[in-house]
């Protein structure tokens, strides 16, 4: 399987993302540059945290007017797994290919340490290697990390099973706990945690590695390739 993991100017857990997919998973992986126009060889991209443009306007605001992302919609409307975790989940609602905003922290403070979160949907492409409702240790970091939704949009969430992940514990004050939501199809998943910062016990926690698990599994089952 190969990854995209997609840089922009300011992108900063690019390299950990990297690690998690080529050193970890042991897949094919390249570094893409965000002028780079073509995702087409890829089968799966990933959105990694960081600071993209400064976060000057809105975080994500920026990335998500540069000449990839026609790129990045494209590969999402053909199905491929597309995964955003902080900023890159910022940029996902910046897109539009995910619903609501991200507003900052209810403390305005950044925020940087472990979370439980609770696997609310585990049977997405992303998650199949959990249990429905486990709990897991992943690392946050962020500033702008409230999730927002209007009512509507949260109980479409609700009914369509999107709500991928919630925190035990609401840390910056995101509506109905939400960490982390897909679209209807099931192909996009934005989450504000990061899994590719716990993929290994040295790190302190690897329950993030059976999310980069689950995506190669999936596509593994897709493409009729036994392990
Ligand atoms: N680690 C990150 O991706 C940081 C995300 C974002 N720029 C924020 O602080 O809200």
């Amino acid at each position: 399987m190969k990854f995209a993991v997609i840089v922009f100017p300011g992108s900063n857990c690019d390299r950990d993302m990297y690690h998690a997919v080529k050193d970890q998973l042991g897949e094919e992986a390249d570094l893409v540059w965000y002028k780079e126009a073509n995702l087409a060889d890829y089968d799966a991209i990933l959105l990694p945290g960081g600071f993209s443009y400064g976060d000057y306007l809105r975080s994500g605001a920026i990335a998500a007017t540069s000449d990839i992302i026609a790129q990045i919609s494209k590969a999402a409307k053909a199905g491929k797994p597309v995964l955003g975790v902080c900023n890159g989940f910022q940029i996902l609602l910046e897109m539009g290919l995910l619903p609501g905003a991200m507003l900052p922290n209810e403390k305005l403070k950044f925020m940087c340490h472990y979370e439980t979160l609770i696997v609310e949907n585990s049977d997405t492409m992303f998650t199949r290697s959990y249990d429905h409702q486990e709990k897991i240790e992943i690392p946050i970091a962020h500033g702008d990390g409230k999730y927002f939704c209007d009512e509507q949009t949260l109980r479409e969430l609700r009914d369509n099973n999107q709500i991928v992940f919630t925190y035990d514990q609401n840390p910056n004050g995101s509506v109905g706990n939400i960490a982390g939501i897909m679209n209807e199809k099931g192909n996009v998943l934005g989450m504000m945690p990061h899994p590719e910062r716990a993929v290994e016990a040295l790190l302190g926690h690897d329950d993030g590695r059976r999310l980069f698990e689950s995506i190669l599994t999936h596509w593994r089952e897709q493409h009729a390739i036994n392990a």
